[in-house]
């Protein structure tokens, strides 16, 4: 008594309305159903001022936060004496609701039905679905068949304009699927050749959500702040929206992927190659492949150039983290001139470039922390060779509150592109030479493979681009400032409970 609860109006997920009171009754379809009462006490007093009555109960149904960044879907049961006041209430609020015009209606749905534990199907069905025809959205399901089959279907032929939305059932790979299908079908559409590493992309207009259903699905912890189905799905039905950067990356001006989350070479990228002859282990293939390639500790030879980001987005070294859907005010690359370009020549164990924080549960705060999702800027990070200890030191330092830059042999840059060529692959003559020297050494690394500690190291990695790997070694990678947008607002701090403004709504 006395207590004040209130509710956003955009935190409401619909109204529903009984015809009868709280006991066993018929409804239209003929069902029996009974009502359950919840937590009403103190809206009951707010809409009727009264301590109790018994007609005509209206539920509501809202997000409620829980810890962890977690959203739940709860119930509230308002009785009132008044059935035209009660009227009156409860299409007051469907009005209002309807007037959200950033709401979804209409949804197209891509399920991976063998992604991580291969959940993706169930959690659909069970957590997410009803969710949805609750909030009266009406969705078009597609189970895949094979690998590339969302993607092909949104390149070519979808019916986009159906739909507000297009929700990604699975992991990082399969939330790739997605962009690639809708931003090639928004550049086909709008005239624009993907091919070029010059262009200007134009942005999609179709937001994503994405129900985490993979093995890392460090894009929707990163964007959301919780790997869980529930909360993403009242993400999409409150028709959140994120927009977030994408990597184009290029290799002798052909197209070979975009990337959100991590471009990485060395370490990532063997650990990916290694863990992807795993896959029936299932997420733990990454801990096992991880432990593997550390113990291995191969490092590689290279140049990577690098245009530095000017502008007011900070540092990789601030310690600062992405906070609710604060975009920067500018970004940006003021120059793309020769001159502003930077060079680093060395041997490395690992060249990360994180388009976001790439926090996932094995790494809370992500391989760059302070990483922005939708600034136009990808965070560099260069690790030298160094010893195993060392280069565990920098590991650990993902999963604790210390700083893995913090370390001589760690440098980390904000750029807006950046290319990288392993050494080898210098001049056709280098290339002829390395490819003979590439076979001796893989034959040695074959008869010292139980000997990490001989240091016959392969010449080259491959690219770990956001869990796929890329056929080339030598690329040109871009920045395309806020391409895509994500039905998600960013990871909230907790104090944030009250009215979040949009500085950059779209
Ligand atoms: N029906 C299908 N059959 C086989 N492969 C599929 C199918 N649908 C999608 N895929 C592919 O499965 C791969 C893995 O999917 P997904 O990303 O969902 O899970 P994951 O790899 O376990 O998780 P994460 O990417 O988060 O590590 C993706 O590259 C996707 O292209
Ligand atoms: C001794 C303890 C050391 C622990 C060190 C933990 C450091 C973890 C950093 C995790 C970074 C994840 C980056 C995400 C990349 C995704 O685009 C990609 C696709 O899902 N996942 C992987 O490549 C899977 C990559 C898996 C890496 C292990
Ligand atoms: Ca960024």
């Amino acid at each position: 008594l006395g207590v004040c609860h209130s509710v956003s109006v955009t935190e409401i997920i619909c109204v529903t309305e009984e015809e009868e009171e709280n006991s066993s009754k018929q409804r239209d379809d003929g069902s029996w159903r009974k009502i359950k009462e919840r937590e009403g006490k103190d809206c009951r007093q707010a809409f009727t001022g009264k301590k109790t009555t018994k007609k005509t109960p209206r539920h509501m149904f809202y997000v409620e936060r829980g810890r962890n960044h977690r959203w739940r879907c709860v119930e509230i049961t308002f009785r009132c004496p008044d059935r035209a006041m009660c009227q009156h209430w409860v299409s007051g609020i469907r009005d209002q609701l309807a007037a959200i015009s950033s709401r979804p209606k209409q949804l197209l749905v891509y399920i991976n039905p063998y992604g991580g534990k291969r959940q993706g199907k169930r959690i659909y069905e069970q957590k997410v679905a009803p969710l949805f025809a609750q909030a009266g959205i009406s969705t078009h399901v597609i189970v895949t068949e094979y690998a590339n089959h969302a993607r092909d279907h949104l390149r070519t032929e979808a019916e986009l304009k159906r739909f507000d939305g297009v929700v990604c059932v699975g992991g990082d790979g399969m939330f790739s699927e997605i962009i690639h299908g809708l931003i090639w079908r928004t550049q086909m559409d709008g005239g624009v050749d993907p091919n070029s590493p010059e262009e200007t992309l134009l942005p999609c207009s179709l937001r994503i959500g994405i129900i985490p259903a993979g093995s890392t699905d460090c894009i929707c912890f990163a964007t959301v702040g919780t790997n869980d189905p529930v909360t993403s799905a009242l993400h999409i039905i409150v028709g959140d929206s994120q927009p977030m950067d994408v990597c184009s990356v290029h290799h002798n001006n052909a197209f070979l992927r975009y990337s959100v989350s991590l471009l990485g070479y060395g370490f990532y990228g063997d650990v990916l190659t290694d863990s992807e002859r795993k896959r029936w282990m299932g997420p733990a293939r990454y801990d096992f492949s991880g432990l593997k390639m550390f113990l291995t500790h191969h490092y590689y030879e290279g140049t990577v150039s690098y245009l530095p980001a000017k502008g007011i987005m900070g540092t990789p070294r601030d310690g600062l983290t992405l906070t609710v859907n604060k975009c920067p005010l500018s970004t940006v690359c003021v120059s793309e001139s020769e001159d502003e370009w930077r060079t680093i020549r060395g041997k490395f164990l690992a060249i990360n470039a994180a388009s976001m924080s790439c926090a996932c549960p094995r790494s809370p705060k992500g391989l760059s922390p302070s990483a922005h999702l939708a600034d136009g800027t990808t965070d560099l990070i260069l690790v030298r060779k160094c010893s195993r200890f060392n280069f565990l030191r920098h590991l650990i330092r993902h999963t604790s509150k210390d700083d893995q830059f913090d370390l001589g042999f760690v440098e980390v840059h904000r750029v807006c592109r950046f290319r990288f060529m392993p050494r080898h692959c210098q001049s056709d003559s280098d290339l002829e030479l390395d490819l003979q020297e590439n076979s001796k050494r893989q034959i040695f690394s074959q008869i010292c493979r139980d000997h990490p500690a001989c240091g016959c190291t392969p010449i080259y990695s491959s690219w770990n681009c956001d869990g796929e790997i890329l056929n080339h070694t030598a690329i040109d990678v871009r920045v395309h400032c806020q391409l895509i947008k994500l039905f998600a607002r960013g990871i909230e701090e907790m104090a944030v409970f009250e009215e979040i403004t949009n500085p950059c709504a779209i």
